[in-house]
């Protein structure tokens, strides 16, 4: 479905990214674990457009996608969600979940798109006036997510979707994107903490230094020498 091939990428003159690849097969959920600073963020913001990449392609479905505008990503069937969710906080949870349908070739298909992500996410309907910037940080990461799904799109990305939430709430994220997976939409999301990206994922990528190191099921990962050394030092 997705194939990343050999990307570079640079902020200015600072190499962040170098010859990263990775797959994504249609319907899986595949994890990026790295360290802070490691690029994990970079590397979905390269797949979408939001960081420029020096050398290397990204391909979806067939189509060559590399040079592709962001706006235009969602048309293509691939939608982000942000780290730190980037809601617009003084717009009440409905406005900012539309704000998802913005695109022309959404825009017609806004109501039943909607009553499908209200059907995921009944709490987001029952708050749907609710100011968002008022409802709590699981809550918020819940409408950062239905916003990105209101596009319907084949492959959704998700920057750190677990960042900052309690514990208790970063398992009913996990059972969200089990959800939307049993929808068939596939998911690339990243995470620094190794139990977390293989809790859910079928595949992962170990990056180290902006570099992958390693790729595998959960259990290869988690077993790896690899990651005992990055993570652990041994
Ligand atoms: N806009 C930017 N301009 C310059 N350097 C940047 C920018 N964004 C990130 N970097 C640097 O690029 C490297 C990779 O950053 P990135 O955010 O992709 O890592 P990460 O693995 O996602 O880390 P974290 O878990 O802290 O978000 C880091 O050294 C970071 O300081």
């Amino acid at each position: 479905m997705l194939q990343v091939e050999n990307l570079d990428v640079f902020y200015g003159s600072y190499q962040v990214l170098w010859d990263v690849s990775l797959d994504v097969t249609n319907g899986e959920v595949v994890a990026v674990l790295g360290p802070n600073g490691s690029g994990k963020s970079t590397v979905l913001k390269a797949i979408m457009g939001l960081v420029p990449i020096r050398a290397g392609r990204v391909i979806f479905e067939g189509s060559d996608l590399t040079r592709v505008p962001t706006h235009e990503m969602v048309a293509h069937g691939i939608s982000m969600v942000l780290e730190r969710r980037r809601l617009f906080t003084n717009m009440t949870v409905r406005e900012n979940i539309l704000l998802g349908a913005y695109h022309k070739s959404v825009a017609s298909q806004t109501k039943d798109r909607l009553e499908w992500v209200e059907s995921l996410f009944p709490i987001l309907a029952e708050r749907r006036d609710q100011i968002a910037g008022k409802m709590s940080g699981g809550e918020q990461q819940m409408v950062a997510i239905a916003r990105s799904l209101m596009s319907k799109p084949r492959l959704l990305l998700m920057d750190e979707p677990y960042l900052g939430l309690a514990p208790k709430i970063v398992d009913q994220i996990v059972q969200i994107i089990r959800k939307i997976n049993g929808e068939g939409i596939a998911v690339l999301f990243n995470e620094q903490n190794v139990k977390l990206s293989f809790g859910v994922s079928n595949q992962g990528y170990l990056l180290e230094g902006g570099r992958m190191v390693l790729s595998g099921t959960g259990d290869e990962m988690m077993n790896s020498d690899v990651v005992r050394r990055v993570y652990l030092g041994v």
